[in-house]
């Protein structure tokens, strides 16, 4: 479950639109969750159990029809498990669920809660090579003509699906290949796809987390529409902004238990905090107070010229040791793949990367981690972990060469490593010997994180860091990088979240490829995403 620069970092930061406003415009139902007819999903007295792991203790949710209700919890809260368990992926080990007020159907049914229920996960869970029309109705051909089982027509199929996705005023080309469709399009799909199995629930888990501020808009316009048709949905981001923008009623679960329910308007953003937290704290401000870059602090890392044809162009910068430069661009501005490239995952086509004023060799991650770079990916599934092995083994693989001879490292050289970084990213885990595939999303990308910073490097580039953790966690995983600058590392931020940008010293800014533009700290934020959209005047910085 992650997140997004975005949308102006949400309603609040648009200009004349806060969250207050956000959420008095809409009708407010006057209980915790409207009471009129049967629920359209209802979770009752679930528990569930991992071997030791209390993943859900007795708890309740309850959507009424035409409601978006927020689900929202720290990480490893149980929001996910919850998921599972509502969409008949997971059974729970005590409890019921409940569709239009009945039982829901066994696990060995699919196709029966397909009718009730979908999620729309982040991960694509669309066929790239079939046509959106041969995804709407893939496994169901036979239901597209009159030919009979087996016989697929795919002119009925065709229509069948021009129709649906016109029913629902979603414009994609039923021939187009699902592969070449935007995020925004491909999840779009995703939900035309539910509808069209007549579930009328439909569970978002971290919808936003890649669409820039434009298409954000357009998805809560059409969350807004469906609702008023009749759909509801289960809403679950880490963007607390986003809760106040498009729902009406939130459920917040703290360490696998219910703690309350209640009308949007009615809970302020601070009491919403606390009661994920179970404190009452502020959120601080990183990197407010952090003491100027000195002038002399010597030019750790150096980019110069760096371009991938095609991608982005002619980057040069530096950033002293103990200094963190915020790297903003919305998706496709070419910060990430720059970013990528300076970790040795991309080969640049001109331009050096040099590192204490060694040149580091293009192309590979090996040469960019022995230069001193540490790496925190954006896609902690496919660079980042390796699911099976433990937390410990997991944070230390970069260095089992200062932790033990000839290769061979013992468990508790590793456990030694790994405890006290575990403890200073806050990762909620039965362990350091847990294996990171039982792990929740946000612990996981805090065990990346942990992994970069367990090999000391003197660079160290963050993707998108905060994607996926909770507003308590994301301010400790800040520190820590505000904190490993301070001991002499030079950081650089790749993001377009305004909180991981606030965090550096400086940030520049680049817009289809290019550097358009740099703010010393203390920036404006509708500056800032004006510039990310490519609208910054010359004369404003
Ligand atoms: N397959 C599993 N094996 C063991 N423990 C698990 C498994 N899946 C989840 N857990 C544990 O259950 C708890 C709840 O995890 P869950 O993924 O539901 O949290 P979450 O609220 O979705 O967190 P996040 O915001 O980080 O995604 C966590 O302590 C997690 O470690």
């Amino acid at each position: 479950m992650s997140g997004q620069a975005d949308h102006a970092g949400a309603a609040a930061d648009r200009p004349g639109h806060t969250a207050d406003q956000a959420t008095a415009a809409d009708p407010v139902p006057d209980g915790p969750t409207a009471e009129l007819g049967a629920a359209v999903a209802e979770a009752a007295g679930i528990t569930k159990r991992f071997g030791a792991t209390v993943a859900l203790d007795d708890v309740s949710l309850r959507v009424a029809p035409g409601e978006a209700h927020a689900l929202v919890g720290r990480n490893g809260a149980g929001k996910s498990t919850l998921v599972s368990i509502l969409t008949g992926l997971a059974r729970p080990d005590r409890g019921r669920i409940s569709f239009d007020g009945r039982a829901a159907p066994p696990v060995s049914d699919p196709s029966a809660w397909r009718r009730h229920v979908a999620c729309v996960y982040q991960k694509s869970m669309i066929i790239p090579s079939l046509s959106v029309a041969e995804n709407l109705y893939l496994n169901r051909q036979d239901r597209g003509g009159s030919r009979g089982p087996g016989a697929i027509s795919w002119r009925a199929l065709r229509s069948r699906a021009a129709e649906l996705l016109e029913t629902w005023g979603i414009d994609v080309d039923p021939r187009a290949e699902a592969g070449t469709l935007t995020v925004e399009q491909r999840q779009t799909l995703e939900i035309a796809r539910a509808l069209s199995f007549g579930a009328r629930f439909i569970i978002l888990d971290e919808p936003t987390a890649q669409l820039d501020g434009a298409g954000i808009g357009r998805l809560f316009d059409r969350l807004r529409a469906l609702r008023e048709a009749g759909v509801a949905f289960l809403f679950i981001s880490h963007h607390l902004q986003e809760v106040y923008e498009v729902c009406q009623t939130v459920t917040v679960y703290r360490d696998a238990r219910h703690v309350l329910t209640a009308p949007v308007a009615r809970l302020g953003r601070e009491a919403l905090i606390e009661a994920m937290t179970g404190e009452a704290t502020e959120l601080r401000q990183v990197g407010s107070g952090a003491a100027p870059i000195g002038e002399h602090a010597p030019e750790t890392l150096a980019v110069d010229n760096l371009s991938i044809e095609g991608v982005y162009a002619e980057v040069s910068f530096r950033v002293r040791a103990g200094e963190v430069l915020g790297l903003a661009g919305a998706v496709g501005a070419g910060a990430t793949a720059l970013g990528e490239t300076i970790a040795g995952l991309r080969r640049p086509t001109a331009g050096t990367v040099t590192v204490s004023g060694r040149p580091v060799r293009p192309g590979s991650v090996p040469a960019s981690l022995a230069a001193g770079i540490g790496f925190v990916p954006e896609d902690r599934h496919r660079e980042g972990l390796v699911p099976l092995r433990s937390i410990a083994e997991n944070m230390t693989l970069t260095v089992t060469r200062r932790l033990g001879r000839f290769g061979f490292v013992s468990g508790a050289a590793r456990r030694a490593a790994a405890v006290p970084l575990m403890e200073r990213l806050d990762v909620v885990a039965a362990g350091p010997d847990q294996p990171v595939s039982a792990l929740s999303g946000g612990n996981q990308q805090k065990v990346v994180m942990g992994r970069a910073l367990a090999a000391r490097p003197r660079v160290l580039v963050l993707l998108r860091p905060t994607a996926g953790v909770d507003v308590k966690s994301k301010e400790s995983l800040l520190e820590t990088v505000a904190s490993a600058a301070t001991g002499g590392c030079a950081a650089l931020i790749v993001s377009d979240e305004l909180d991981d940008l606030r965090a550096a010293d400086r940030v520049i800014v680049m817009f289809h490829g290019r550097v358009v533009k740099e703010f010393a700290r203390g920036w404006d934020d509708h500056r800032m995403v004006a510039a990310m959209e490519g609208l910054s005047g010359e004369h404003d910085s």
